[in-house]
């Protein structure tokens, strides 16, 4: 029995994501949280010919913590894509102020009502977000590393369609998964795209214009559709996508007890992790890595092998933000040091 609950269920993510989830034959309960419209959301998509129970929620008011518990009971995966998105102009971190309290509560009730569920954590900043999602876990003593997931597919979207664009070649998105991936944080030059033997493909390899053009096109491809929407938010649709990409592959690790291949940003100090250079472990414990997941969570971490030398230099700078990133999660959790 999987039930598959989401927090912020809504939203542009949150509508576009239940939407694809209604589908999937996997799932046996959809549950919709949000403070808003998740009844009408769940009505629309009730109406949907399908095998599977689903059930809107929303809170009566802002004291009642009754709405979400009934929500999250019994669930096996809580996806959270709640919170602000950005405005243009806006960074990731701009997001912090009002998103870490939202993910906070969030987390808490998840803690609370279904401390073996998996999480899924969309709500930016991930770099941030992640870190308060497991110090919230530790202090209520249901932490499970295995379990707790920053959401980083769609850089690897991106990097798979902007890469098969730049190669202008009769290369298709299906040579590219898996031989592909970004790794690091979920921000800006935190995020390291990761291209494997398709360096060769570039004239001048790693410092040939056009692979430097394409690393950036994916390093600020959320800015590019937040320029795009021009104030009326960011990327949903393929947000939603990579998202259920991710969620669906858990679903084999979980149903059919399949060891599958992902990537995401997890507490890699708290797990089993092979090949993972100094220069990462030494400065951090958070990281966006190739993870094998098995029934029971992640099983292992592992750390991409034949970096080319501009690939080493983007992690080394990745190491360095989200550092800064992990603090400030960490701290909204327990107080500053300071
Ligand atoms: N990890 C990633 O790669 C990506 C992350 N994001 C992030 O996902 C988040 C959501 O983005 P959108 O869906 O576009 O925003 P949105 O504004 O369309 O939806 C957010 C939803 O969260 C709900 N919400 C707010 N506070 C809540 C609470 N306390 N409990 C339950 N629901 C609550 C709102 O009512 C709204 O329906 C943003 O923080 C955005 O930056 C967006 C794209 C990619
Ligand atoms: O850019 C944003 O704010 C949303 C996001 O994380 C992305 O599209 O990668």
């Amino acid at each position: 029995m999987i039930k598959a609950t989401i927090l912020g269920a809504a939203g542009g993510i949150g509508q576009s994501l239940s939407l694809l989830l209604r589908l999937n034959p996997n799932i046996d309960e959809l549950s919709l949280y949000d403070i808003v419209n998740t009844i009408g959301v769940s009505t629309d998509l009730s109406h949907i010919p399908t095998d599977q129970v689903i059930k809107g929620y929303v809170p009566k008011d802002r004291s009642d913590n009754e709405t979400i518990k009934l929500a999250l009971a019994d669930s096996n995966i809580v996806i959270i894509p709640a919170g602000i998105p950005r405005k243009p102009g806006m960074t990731r971190n701009d997001l912090f102020k009002i998103n870490a309290g939202i993910v906070k509560n969030l987390i808490h009730q998840t803690g609370l009502a279904c401390p073996d569920a998996f999480i899924c954590i969309i709500s930016n900043p991930v770099n941030s977000t992640v870190p308060i999602a497991v110090e919230e876990l530790k202090r209520l003593g249901v932490y499970n590393p295995k379990k707790v997931f920053g959401i980083t597919t769609l850089d690897t979207l991106r990097l798979e369609e902007f890469l098969k664009l730049t190669l202008k070649e009769s290369i298709t998105t299906k040579y590219l998964i898996n031989d592909v991936i970004t790794i690091g944080g979920h921000s800006g030059d935190s995020i390291v795209p990761i291209i494997n033997s398709w360096i060769k493909n570039f004239k001048k390899g790693e410092s040939d214009e056009e692979y430097l053009k394409l690393i950036q096109r994916v390093q600020f491809g959320g800015d590019e559709v937040v320029k795009a929407k021009d104030g009326k938010g960011s990327a949903t649709l393929s947000m939603a996508t990579a998202a259920y990409r991710f969620i669906n592959n858990l679903i084999d690790a979980i149903k059919k007890n399949i060891k599958v291949k992902e990537v995401a940003f997890v507490k890699i100090d708290d797990l089993n992790c092979v090949n993972i250079p100094d220069y990462v472990t030494k400065h951090l414990e958070y990281f966006s890595l190739p993870i094998i997941i098995g029934k029971d969570g992640v099983e292992l971490v592992q750390f991409p092998s034949k970096l080319n030398l501009h690939e080493v230099k983007m992690i080394k700078n990745a190491v360095e933000k989200v550092k800064v990133d992990v603090t400030k999660g960490f701290d909204f959790v327990h107080g500053s040091k300071l």
